[in-house]
């Protein structure tokens, strides 16, 4: 018999649904929706780094993208066995009593407190601040121990608390509050018990301080000491947490309707996208897994007996069954990679924006035109140009943490700098040297999980920048100096929910088995290049060099690690 999944998968700018041949993996439809409101900015302001989401948008993205494929697959609905929704994290919503995303309820339609706080908003640094310097001084566990030994703005707590101190509006009428992940799982389940509710492992786990030797969350008299919300929150968040090859519940009647399907589709605990994207890619042992797109997320798994009690320093987080249930998944990445170098074509497009809008010379059909073909061929022209840029030539020297630095230690107020400048530099100089600070970033935290004792034997690239930019892959094998295989799909996170979703219908007996049989393939390697490897050492001494003058601290933590 024929079985069918969904894997719908959530990124920062759009959400899509693919469905999936179970038996080989084949892809028999696939629907991509971009948020609405997102798209106009709405809700957001990047100037103080909010960005908040519409949970209107998810809803319809869901709704839109899950419809299509049903009914453009020509497959029976009651064979599509199950779906498994992976999201982007730590993206925290908060929620009435009855689950409601607080924004869909009266008085809060247009508070921006009251919506989604996307992974990359960077409002509560101060919050994230507060919660090291208890965890580090409050005299008992210190909770950051399996979360890279310190706490990020980009998470869960810090967030929550932000906002609680923010908007007293909003932090009474939270009841609780789920990760992404799991609130879209729960939106489609029958069983509406909030406290029953399976939450997604790898969400708790990397980014809320979730860990079996405390059984479970950072204790109620640790949060207590943050903020009495916090305190309060705790017993009505979760004591248990479920890995993503288990059923959360079955679809429900209301939106089995809506989709077309059958309420006999199951729908398996929600994930990151990050970590989905790993199994997508046949993630194994020793093989690190690097989804580059606008951020970076690194993804490692190491059996029990290889960590041991270890606790890896500077990372996000090391959690039991994160990606693949019954090894340790190990989550690293760059606040900012192909993000840094959209910043840099925004800044660059400046007079297009701005001064074309004045001109008489072109109508205005014209002027529209110009502007997208500028905007569609900036990074293409840039890359042909910086490749041809000889390593014996001067580039300035970039620090990628455009957007902070979330590994190695995490600091997200830590800005970027650029050094090296002369009247000779041109644009394509200034790009090079942004590629090239992307990978010294991504170095560093390779070299990380190396010093740490985790043996990272290959690497395998998926996401927008792996399969677009060929010159920053060869630069990135050459800084590494390790080959790098690009997966095949356009889509591995929504695949490897797609064989989540096939474990937890019972169609698979593990993740491994059935991403051996339903991953994607891979179609490039990029090698290093002998004769640069040894320059790209050279730059990344320089790249050193400026990351100790941006950042002094680090220096300190380097001597706290060795004494
Ligand atoms: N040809 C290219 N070279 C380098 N970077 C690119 C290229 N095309 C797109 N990007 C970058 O890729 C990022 C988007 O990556 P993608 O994986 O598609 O999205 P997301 O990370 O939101 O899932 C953007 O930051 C963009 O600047
Ligand atoms: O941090 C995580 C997962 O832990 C990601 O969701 C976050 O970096 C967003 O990833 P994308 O840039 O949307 O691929």
């Amino acid at each position: 018999m024929k079985n069918y999944v969904i894997g719908l998968d959530y990124g920062t700018d759009s959400v899509r649904a693919i469905l999936i041949d179970t038996e080989n993996g084949q892809e028999l439809a696939s629907n991509v929706c971009h948020y609405k409101r997102w798209k106009n900015k709405e809700y957001c302001d990047a100037s103080i780094n909010q960005f908040r989401q519409h949970p209107l948008d998810h809803i319809e993205g869901l709704e839109a993208t899950i419809k299509y494929v049903v009914e453009n697959s020509n497959v029976d609905p009651s064979l599509i066995r199950s779906i498994c929704i992976d999201t982007t994290g730590s993206s925290p919503v908060p929620v009435t009593e009855d689950g409601t995303p607080l924004a869909l309820t009266k008085g809060f339609e247009n508070n921006p407190n009251a919506m989604m706080v996307l992974w990359k908003d960077h409002t509560s640094i101060n919050e994230a601040n507060e919660i090291n310097e208890l965890a580090a001084n409050w005299g008992g566990v210190n909770f950051t121990k399996y979360v890279g030994g310190i706490y990020s703005s980009e998470w869960f707590w810090a967030k929550i608390l932000h906002i609680a101190k923010q908007d007293e509006a909003v932090k009474n009428a939270a009841y609780t509050w789920m990760e992404h992940c799991d609130l879209m799982t729960y939106l489609l389940i029958d069983n509406k018990d909030l406290k029953s509710f399976k939450r997604s492992r790898c969400a708790a786990g990397h980014k809320a301080m979730w860990h079996e030797d405390w059984n479970g969350l950072p204790s109620e008299e640790f949060l207590g000491k943050l903020h009495p919300y916090l305190a309060a929150l705790r017993g009505r968040l979760y004591d248990e947490t479920y890995t993503s090859d288990l059923v959360a519940g079955n679809l429900s009647q209301e939106w089995a309707t809506r989709l077309g399907l059958t309420t006999s589709t199951v729908i398996a605990v929600g994930t990151f996208d990050a970590h989905s994207g790993a199994v997508g890619a046949k993630i194994e042992e020793h093989t690190l897994v690097r989804v580059m797109g606008t951020s970076t997320c690194d993804i490692i798994v190491a059996s029990e007996e290889a960590i041991g009690t270890k606790s890896v320093r500077g990372i996000c987080g090391q959690v039991d069954g994160s990606v693949i249930p019954g090894f340790i998944g190990l989550e690293a990445g760059q606040s900012a990679f192909g993000d840094l170098l959209a910043w840099y074509k925004e800044l660059l497009l400046w007079p297009t924006d701005h001064l074309l809008a004045t001109s008489t010379l072109l109508t205005d059909t014209q002027k529209e035109q110009l502007k997208e073909e500028m905007s569609d061929n900036l990074i293409i022209k840039l890359t042909a140009e910086a490749e041809k840029i000889p390593l014996s030539e001067s580039v300035p020297i970039a620090l990628d943490w455009i957007n902070g630095r979330r590994t190695p230690d995490a600091n997200q107020e830590i800005k970027s700098a650029i050094s090296n400048l002369s009247l000779g530099t041109k644009a394509p100089h200034l790009f090079k040297s942004l590629v090239n600070a992307i990978c010294f970033g991504s170095k560093k935290i390779v070299d990380r999980f190396e010093e740490e004792g985790v043996k990272i034997n290959s690497v395998i690239g998926i996401g927008g920048v792996a399969r677009k930019s060929p010159y920053i892959m060869q630069t990135l094998a050459n800084v590494l100096n390790k080959p790098i295989k690009i997966a095949a799909s356009d889509q591995t996170p929504a695949l490897g929910a797609a064989i989540y979703a096939a474990v937890a219908a019972g169609i698979y007996p593990n993740v491994i088995e059935a991403s051996q049989k339903m991953g994607s393939d891979f179609d490039g390697e990029y090698f290093p290049q002998l004769d640069k490897v040894a320059a790209y050492n050279k730059l990344l001494l320089a790249y050193d060099q400026l990351s100790s003058f941006a950042d002094p601290s680090l220096k300190k933590l380097q001597q706290e690690h060795y004494v």
